[in-house]
C-alpha cells in the first residue's frame, strides 16, 4: 500500500469553497485499510473534490486533461490539497489521476499530435531536394512509434469505452497510486468487470493502490475493497450490500415496472 491515511491539518477560517463543505469541515483522518478504496455517495457529496484534492497533494500526474497544477478550475483541489495531510507507508509518485470525463479529450490530444506529425513529415517529403530523406523522417517516426506502442495500434478505437481500458491496461502497470473519477462513464458493464479484473490483479502482482469514486454497482463489488461513504456531510465506512446503489439497483432490477409506475 502506498497511502496509510489522509487527514486535513487545519480548516482555515473561510466560507470559501471548498472549505464550505460539510465534509470538509467535518473530516477526519481517513485510514486505508485496503488497496482498493472507493468513495460513494449522491451526487454533490463532494468525492471528486476529494479525490482531486489528495491527488494534488500525494504530486501524481494527471492522465487526460489539464493537470490539476495548470488547471483554472482546479483552484479549490489545490488549496485543500494544501491543507491536507498524507501519511504513507511507501512514497512514490508512480499511478495517475483521470476522470472518465476527459478521457475523449486526453484521446483527441494524442490523435491530434499524430496528425501534427504527419503533416510534418508529409511537409518535408513534398518540399524534399536533396540529402537522405528517410534521416530526415527518422526523429517523427520515432515520435510516431513511441505514441502508438505507449497506447495502441488502433487509436481511433480510444474514442470507446473499449479505449478507456486499453488506457488503464496500458497505464496501470507497476506499483503505483491510481486515483479514478467514475471510470463508469465510459465503461459498459462488460468492461467495468475487465477493470475489476485488472485491478485485482494489479494490487495482488505490483501491490498497486486505488481510490476510486463511483457510482457504480457493478465496481464497487471488488472483494475486500473499503467502502467509503459520503452523507450529510460525514465520511464513515459501509458494507457494500448496505450502500444506496446496491439496494436500488437491486430492488429495481428486481422489479423495474413497479419503480417505473410510481416515478
Ligand atoms: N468550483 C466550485 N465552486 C463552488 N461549489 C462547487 C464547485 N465545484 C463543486 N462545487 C459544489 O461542491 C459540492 C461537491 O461537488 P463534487 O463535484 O465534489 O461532488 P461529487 O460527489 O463528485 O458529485 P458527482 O457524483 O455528481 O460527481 C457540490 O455541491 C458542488 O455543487
Amino acid at each position: 500500500m502506498i497511502i496509510q491515511s489522509v487527514g486535513l491539518r487545519n480548516l482555515p477560517e473561510t466560507e470559501a469553497f471548498p472549505f464550505n463543505l460539510d465534509l470538509i469541515k467535518n473530516l477526519e483522518t481517513i485510514k486505508f485499510s485496503s488497496n482498493v478504496t472507493f468513495l460513494v455517495g449522491e451526487n454533490g457529496s463532494g468525492k471528486s473534490t476529494l479525490l482531486e484534492a489528495i491527488a494534488y497533494a500525494s504530486r501524481v500526474p494527471t492522465a487526460g486533461g489539464i493537470s490539476i497544477e495548470d488547471d483554472p478550475l482546479m483552484e479549490a483541489a489545490r488549496s485543500l490539497g494544501n491543507m491536507l495531510s498524507i501519511r504513507y507507508q511507501d512514497r512514490t509518485s508512480a499511478g495517475f489521476f483521470t476522470r472518465a470525463e476527459d478521457f475523449i479529450g486526453f484521446v483527441k490530444n494524442i490523435l491530434r499530435n499524430l496528425a501534427e506529425i504527419d503533416t510534418e513529415m508529409q511537409e518535408i517529403k513534398d518540399t524534399w531536394n536533396g540529402g537522405d530523406l528517410n534521416l530526415a523522417l527518422k526523429p517523427f517516426l520515432g515520435e510516431r512509434k513511441a505514441i502508438t506502442d505507449r497506447y495502441s495500434e488502433n487509436l481511433d478505437a480510444m474514442s470507446h469505452g473499449e479505449g478507456f481500458l486499453k488506457f488503464f491496461m496500458a497505464r496501470i502497470t507497476g506499483k503505483g497510486l491510481y486515483l479514478i473519477d467514475e471510470p463508469e462513464a465510459a465503461l459498459s458493464p462488460q468492461r467495468q468487470l475487465s477493470l475489476i479484473s485488472l485491478i485485482l490483479e494489479k494490487v495482488k502482482t505490483v501491490d498497486a493502490q486505488f481510490i476510486i469514486a463511483t457510482h457504480s454497482p457493478l465496481i464497487m463489488a471488488i472483494p475486500n475493497a473499503n467502502i467509503l461513504e459520503i452523507k450529510e456531510g460525514k465520511i464513515s465506512p459501509i458494507a457494500y450490500k448496505d450502500t444506496e446503489h446496491y439496494k436500488l439497483t437491486r430492488s429495481f432490477l428486481d422489479n423495474p415496472e413497479v419503480f417505473l409506475r410510481e416515478l
